[in-house]
């Protein structure tokens, strides 16, 4: 009998402290006057269970549309709201109060430690005023030679390939942004014709798979245990490598840093953290690993799931891609003259259509923050210090009370007259206030500079239609299946 209760007594226990917890804490009689769905004691922790990804994405997007504009979550005792008001974003995002991210970004730990996008209070300030300066025009300007000579051989290796019946472009262009990412963050290209530097890529993507098996199963994301187990101890040898590739380029730039911080054309953002280092101390070896790191990872998926959706769209648009060709040889010219920034920032139809892509696929699907001290709704919710908030970026631009006709692809909704008949936290791929990307225009340049390449050379055909896509949660919006476009090489 003894035998039986030891090990019942404190499940019993365990079972009622949350039971009280969500029913009678503070944050449960506030978190409880919130439509939501679930079970008690559990939550909606069965539905991660059967790690179906694709099943997760849609349980969200469910629960969106049945729930918006607010409601709550629970996972045993952690609660979290959705909040999904252009309002209520506005009110947590524009807060400097509330920056510190939720949980959910703590599995990115192991590989970016606490860099920009993952650390918070002071640190994260001193980062992002370190960093800005790597984003400024005159930088960003020397980053579109990079742009251009990625495209360039991005589209030499589609030319070789425009006789297949289609080309899963995701695999091409996730090399082209890891390329573009490593010339522009660490100052060097990344020869894939090389071991190490293959090996480094693999290990980006094996990372994230980890990374992405660890997403969709909450009780792993306390790092202790995580490394006990298999894919945890998997996770430590990928980190290894990861982090060792960086430590090497660091150390082989502090080397020539001096003679060619002055004279070089293109500064890395890596210069910039070692100047910031040589001149004040303001950051330290780890700490540039972690910034180069998470430029690393923010800076390649992102672009690369933006870039596949929008030469996707273009292919089953064909007025709308026609359209942007044309704008392209009015600016920059129908020979191989590749454009300039100037050109660049003149490309006004495109950039309508890159927004229109982001709406639709926004990169980012999820952003989430820990609420750090009571804040009101602008129905007059009270959500409790303690909880976390999640938006849905992509049901957000999905509202038709939005956005009409939402799933219509139309980029005269960013004509200027129509952007400002919407609220300004209805649009967010970038999120929004002081912990916006700050990468959005260095994206925004390498979009622009890839079409330019892409469009002169090929007329693009649909294979996969929109409807065809079936995304599964993941760190970004990615497709289950490939994303598929058929290139033809045009006169
Ligand atoms: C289409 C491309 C991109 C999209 C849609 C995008 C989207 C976002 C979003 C939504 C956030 C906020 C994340 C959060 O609150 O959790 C973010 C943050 C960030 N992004 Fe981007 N991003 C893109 C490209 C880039 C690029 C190219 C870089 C680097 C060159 C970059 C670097 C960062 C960094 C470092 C942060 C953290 C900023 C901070 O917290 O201060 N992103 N991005």
């Amino acid at each position: 009998m003894l035998a039986v209760l030891v090990p019942v007594v404190p499940f019993i226990l365990i079972i009622g402290v949350i039971w009280w917890y969500q029913n009678f804490s503070r944050v449960g009689r506030h978190i409880n006057k919130l439509d939501g769905p679930g079970y008690p004691i559990v939550g909606v922790f069965l539905d991660y269970l059967s790690g179906d990804l694709e099943k997760v994405f849609q349980n969200d997007r469910d629960r969106c549309a049945k729930y918006s504009p607010i409601f709550k979550l629970w996972i045993f005792h952690k609660a979290t709201v959705i909040l999904q008001k252009p309002d209520d974003i506005e009110i947590i995002l524009s807060s400097t109060k509330h920056i510190k991210k939720s949980q959910i970004y703590d599995n990115l730990h192991m590989w970016l430690g606490t860099g920009l996008l993952t650390s918070d209070g002071d640190k994260w300030k001193s980062r992002r005023k370190i960093l800005t300066p790597a984003f400024h025009f005159a930088i960003l300007k020397g980053f579109v030679d990079v742009f251009n000579e990625a495209t360039e051989s991005l589209v030499k290796d589609l030319t070789e390939r425009a006789h297949e019946d289609y080309i899963d472009v995701v695999p091409p262009i996730t090399q082209f942004t890891v390329q573009s990412m490593a010339e522009t963050s660490m100052g060097t290209s990344l020869d894939l014709t090389q071991q190490i530097n293959r090996n480094y890529k693999k290990a980006i993507l094996d990372f994230t798979e980890i990374a992405l098996y660890r997403l969709t199963k909450p009780w792993l994301y306390d790092e202790n245990l995580f490394k006990l187990i298999p894919s945890g101890k998997q996770a430590t040898k990928i980190v290894n490598t990861l982090h060792e590739f960086t430590r090497n380029i660091i150390h082989e730039r502090k080397k020539s840093f001096k003679s060619s911080y002055t004279t070089q054309k293109r500064l890395a953002m890596l210069d910039l953290l070692l100047k910031a280092q040589e001149t004040d101390g303001a950051i330290d070896d780890e700490g540039i690993r972690e910034e180069v790191d998470t430029f690393m990872f923010e800076g390649h998926d992102t672009t690369a799931v933006a870039i596949c959706h929008i030469l996707m769209l273009l292919a089953n648009h064909k007025n709308v891609q026609d359209e942007v060709r044309q704008e392209i040889f009015d600016i920059i010219g129908d020979n191989s003259q590749p454009p300039s920034y100037s050109d660049l920032q003149e490309l006004a139809y495109t950039e309508r259509c890159i927004k229109e892509c982001l709406r639709l696929y926004p990169s980012v699907t999820l952003i989430g923050r820990d609420i750090n001290e009571d804040v009101q709704t602008s129905t007059g919710y009270i959500i409790p210090k303690g909880t976390m908030a999640h938006i849905f970026i992509y049901d957000l631009h999905r509202n038709p009370d939005l956005y009409p006709d939402p799933l219509k692809f139309d980029p005269d909704r960013f004509l200027p007259e129509n952007i400002q008949k919407r609220h300004p936290f209805a649009y967010i791929p970038f999120s929004a206030g002081s912990r916006n990307c700050i990468g959005q225009r260095f994206a925004m340049l390498e979009l622009k500079a890839l079409l330019c390449g892409i469009l002169r050379k090929f007329n693009l055909e649909a294979v996969d239609r929109p409807e065809d896509i079936v995304f599964q949660a993941d760190l970004v919006l990615r497709s289950k299946n490939p994303i598929r476009v058929k290139f033809i090489t045009r006169n």
